[in-house]
């Protein structure tokens, strides 16, 4: 049986869940569960505390997890990132009062407050600045406010936290993040556990396509085939398939979902009729 750990709370928690079971897994019913197996798959789930998970997994206890990547950093957690997923975007960030700083070379002799004191110790050290980091839990934003530092370093999405506190980042970002799979660094390929690590990875990476591809099914005259065909290449190649009426072809290729509705106006502008586009529910590639 294949051991998983899934963030329990917090940002990637939601998003988590939804993703394993659009890949055809069992989750938990309700949030207070810790841990579930899913009999058909042959998986258990474990519902851990982001921040904890790539200390699970390093440990070999568990053979991977879904967790973030600046907390995989910070952790230092002997655990590497396998397959990154797509959600729980953020950036991680130096923030101060306006004028506070303009670059990391400010920070020297200055307190910073961070929950993630693993990536900024590690960041400062790199550059060669001697400064001082105070280890929150969470609400970073407020420390300023409130006297304990005077520059923050922390999670930023949309920007929002950070204007209301009245902060703005300096510098550059630190690092980019998103949700991750991860598994021990050195973990030994083994003859039971590696086929259904990559069957997970597999069925992940099936769920990722799905949103981000739709099916594109269209008619085409023969003589603008290859013009349609540069429009949407496919995967590998489109299908074409002929039609009742000579002359006609009928094409069906996968289309990144962003670009459908440009590339179905640039269909029929070369005379491609009937142009659908229709969601994937799943996939292998
Ligand atoms: N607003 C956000 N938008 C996107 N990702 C975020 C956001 N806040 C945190 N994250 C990501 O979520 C992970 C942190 O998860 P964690 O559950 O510890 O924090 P949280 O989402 O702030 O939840 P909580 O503070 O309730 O524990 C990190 O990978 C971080 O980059
Ligand atoms: O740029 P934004 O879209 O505002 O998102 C970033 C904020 O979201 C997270 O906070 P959360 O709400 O999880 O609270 P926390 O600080 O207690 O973790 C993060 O720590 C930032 O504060
Ligand atoms: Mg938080």
């Amino acid at each position: 049986m294949l051991r998983i750990a899934v963030p329990n709370k917090g940002s990637l928690s939601g998003p988590a869940g939804e993703m394993l079971h659009e890949a055809g897994y069992q989750q938990r019913r309700e949030s207070k569960e810790l841990r579930i197996v899913d009999p058909v798959n042959e998986v258990e789930f474990f519902y851990l505390r982001p921040r904890d998970i790539a200390i699970y997994v390093s440990s070999g206890k568990l053979d991977i997890g879904i967790t973030g990547r600046d907390l995989l950093v910070d952790s230092g957690a002997h655990a590497e990132e396998i397959l990154p997923l797509g959600f729980a975007r953020s950036t991680f960030r130096f923030a101060g009062k306006p004028g506070a700083a303009t670059g990391i070379d400010d920070l020297k002799g200055r307190t910073v407050a961070t929950s993630y004191e693993g990536i900024v110790a590690a960041h400062l050290a790199d550059r060669g600045v001697d400064a001082s980091v105070v280890h929150l839990d969470g609400a970073v934003e407020t420390a300023i406010e409130l006297g304990v530092a005077e520059v923050i370093a922390d999670v930023v999405e949309t920007g929002t936290s950070l204007r209301n506190a009245g902060l703005e980042v300096f510098g550059e970002p630190i690092m980019k993040s998103e949700a991750v799979v991860i598994r021990r660094s050195d973990a030994e390929p083994d003859e039971t556990t590696e086929p259904k690590v990559q069957q997970f990875l597999r069925r992940l990476q099936g769920v990722l396509v799905a949103r981000t591809y739709v099916m594109m099914d269209y008619d085409c005259r023969v003589e603008q085939l290859e013009k349609a065909v540069a429009l949407t290449p496919g995967l590998e190649s489109p299908t074409v398939s002929p039609l009742h009426n000579e002359g006609w072809v009928a094409v069906r290729a996968m289309v990144p979902a962003k670009e459908a509705q440009r590339i179905m106006d640039d269909l029929y502008e070369i005379g491609a009729r009937a142009i659908l586009t229709t969601a994937i529910h799943a996939c292998r590639l």
